[in-house]
């Protein structure tokens, strides 16, 4: 034990508590920064909302739902890893990525080689045996259309935005194939992904508008970065604006929404198409941030009107009703059985003795099985009438 007041000379040697659990929480944030976890969130949110447009509740299909989102979110990070890999030059330029892990050094190339090859590896596995093989296949080529095409276009072409928008408006149609067990041709899920594809044009090139100088001096080809005066990039933000605010009545005309969707969209893209419009008459970087803020939550208000009003969820509440009525109708008959059954014991023996013991909730046969088939013909019948409204 060291004497009071004389240094304790192993002090200097053990590791001192407080600042391993910094250095863990500042490398658990740089692995986060690598995973670019907000823009990965996004992606999973959008792959959510695909689920659930499909009809199936998160919490009825947990397992399918939890391969689905984990499986998306493994990818996108493994996408961003490698993108940060290939920019470590360019993104030390920029004063908005200036502080990524790779440029300041908390995490070295090889960490973060290794994060995404394992980030990479497990999303594609978790998506291929607890999905199907579709939305594997679409996580999988997603990585290499945005660590590959998008990362390689970024500083060579203006048309690396669109690019990046087909990047983006995949992940909604993931969780659409992981519901349906790999359909891939479905309306609603084409609706999705169209958005998807629409919204990210007024998104990204707000945004580049706004940081114009900062990505100039990345190297980026970005439109904005490439003319002066932001004429084409207003006219673009502009006309994606427009063709982004005809989904809503093009997802009604095809049945795959009630037409509240399309008046609601009415009203949500009137205002999206006005601040573009502002930005298209006065080409200023607050009228810019106007473009960029308002699609922050233009998106989660269009998914959220996009899945109450959706088709596929009236058949899922009238499949619901259906199985209310049911399990009422079997709650009934199994009280009535039940009831007769202790009034045969009472009379039989000739007691005033309740006789609840002797009559288990339990039908009989014959009562079990006309119940069921009744519940059988009535919900097929629903679900026909179902399919045939959504024929109409
Ligand atoms: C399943 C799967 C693989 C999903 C991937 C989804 C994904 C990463 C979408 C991002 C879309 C996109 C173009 C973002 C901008 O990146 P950027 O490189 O221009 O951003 P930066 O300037 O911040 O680096």
């Amino acid at each position: 034990m060291p004497l009071k007041g004389t240094a304790d000379p192993c002090a200097e040697r053990l590791p001192d508590a407080g600042s391993k659990k910094k250095r863990e929480a500042s490398k658990t944030a740089a692995y986060l920064d690598l995973a670019k976890a907000k823009l990965s969130a996004l992606v999973v949110t959008t792959t959510a909302a695909g689920f659930v447009a499909a009809g199936g509740p998160l919490s009825e299909q947990a397992a399918l739902a939890g391969c689905c989102i984990v499986g998306t979110a493994l990818c996108s990070s493994s996408a961003a890893a490698m993108n940060q890999i290939f920019e470590i030059d360019r993104d030390s330029k920029m004063k908005r990525t200036q502080k990524r892990p790779l440029v300041v050094n908390t995490l070295s190339v090889q960490e973060a080689k290794t994060a995404a090859a394992v980030w990479g590896i497990s999303g594609t596995s978790i998506l291929a045996f607890g999905t199907d093989p579709v939305t594997a296949s679409l996580g999988l080529a997603n990585i290499g259309l945005y660590a590959g095409l998008y990362t390689y276009m970024k500083p060579r072409s203006i048309y690396n935005t669109w690019v990046g928008a087909v990047v983006g408006a995949i992940p909604p149609v993931m969780g659409w194939t992981a519901a349906t067990g790999g359909s891939l041709l479905d309306l609603d899920a084409m609706i999705l992904g169209t958005t998807l594809y629409l919204w990210q044009m007024p998104h990204f090139f707000a945004l580049s508008y706004m940081h114009r100088v900062d990505y100039k001096r990345g190297g980026f080809a970005m439109l904005p970065v490439l003319e002066s005066d932001g004429e084409r990039t207003s006219q673009v933000i502009l006309r994606y604006a427009a063709y982004l605010s005809t989904v809503p009545l093009i997802a009604t005309a095809c049945d795959v929404t009630s037409s509240m969707f399309a008046l609601e969209g009415i009203a949500l893209n009137s205002y999206a198409l006005y601040v573009a419009n502002n930005f298209r008459q006065e080409r200023t970087n607050a009228n810019a941030r106007k473009v960029f803020l308002t699609s922050l939550w233009y998106l989660p208000t269009w998914l959220v009107l996009f899945l109450i009003h959706s088709k596929v969820w009236d058949e899922e509440k009238d499949r619901d009703v259906v199985r209310d009525k049911l399990s009422a109708a079997i709650h009934a008959v199994r009280e009535q059985g039940k009831q007769a059954c202790i009034h045969e014991h009472v009379v039989a023996n000739n007691s005033s003795a309740s006789g609840e013991e002797a009559c288990p909730v339990t039908l009989s046969k014959n009562i079990t099985k006309g119940v069921i088939a009744g519940a059988a013909t009535s919900t097929v019948q629903t679900v026909q009438g179902a399919g045939s409204k959504k024929e109409m």
